[in-house]
């Protein structure tokens, strides 16, 4: 059976609901890993959670970033293994080098949490299988730090090649640039969004007017490690 890994890093608090969903809405079977645990060996996949690492001390995502655990998970890349990261999570990523750009303070200075309306552009890779390009989706952020930033050369030069989230006009409540709210690696492999999909996949966790647009991340990495690409 495939096995996803999810990393707790102290201060991670959504890793039970990453592993709840991706055992809930696929047959795949997540189990939540100490970092310090963390081997390299038995997974399709990584996902790093969202939540507090370090208590987001120096800015979030600092610390965890320059554990070893994060030296693990760059040749778990260089092998082609798919690597997720869920806010704080994708803030890790971001830290570590494995994502391009910046993660900083929402321009509004505190913690936003509510749903937005996102939309999804070129997607590839394993984490985006089964999205078409344009496709809308819909998830909750919940972050202090989750303005996106990154120099125009880059996003001119890297970005518009690469798969991107991005929020529609007029969700974009933490001035990110370019209304990015999350980048992948060029093939897609590596995938960091601010918005949580494990709390976006299930209808009964999902209010009115807005549908459970994390499925489709959990879905493809189902489908895309079944289909053996
Ligand atoms: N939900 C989370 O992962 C929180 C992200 C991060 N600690 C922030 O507030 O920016």
């Amino acid at each position: 059976m495939a096995r996803i890994a999810v990393i707790k890093f102290p201060g991670t608090n959504c890793d039970e609901d990453v592993a709840h969903a991706i055992n809930t809405v696929t047959s795949l079977k997540a189990e939540v890993i100490w970092y310090k645990d963390f081997t390299l060996d038995p997974w399709d996949a990584i996902v790093i959670p969202g939540g507090f690492s370090y208590g987001d001390w120096l800015r979030a995502g600092a610390i965890a970033a320059r554990t070893s655990v994060l030296e693990r998970i760059a040749e778990a890349v260089d092998r082609g293994i798919p690597v997720l990261g869920i806010c704080n999570g994708f803030q890790i990523l971001v830290e570590a080098g494995l994502l391009p750009g910046a993660l900083t303070v929402n321009d509004i200075g505190r913690f936003v949490c509510k749903w937005v309306k996102l939309y999804v552009e070129r997607p590839r890779g394993p984490w985006l299988s089964l999205a078409e390009d344009g496709m809308e989706l819909d998830m909750p952020i919940a972050h202090a730090e989750g303005r996106y930033i990154v120099d125009s050369e880059t996003y001119n030069s890297i970005l518009m090649k690469s798969p991107l989230i991005r929020y529609k006009d007029g969700w974009n409540s933490n001035g990110s640039l370019y209304n990015i709210a999350g980048v992948a690696s060029e093939d897609g492999y590596v995938l960091g969004l601010m918005p949580h999909p494990e709390r976006a996949s299930e209808e009964e966790l999902t209010p009115p007017r807005f549908s459970p647009g994390g499925r489709v991340i959990f879905k493809s990495i189902e489908y895309s490690i079944k289909r053996g690409w």
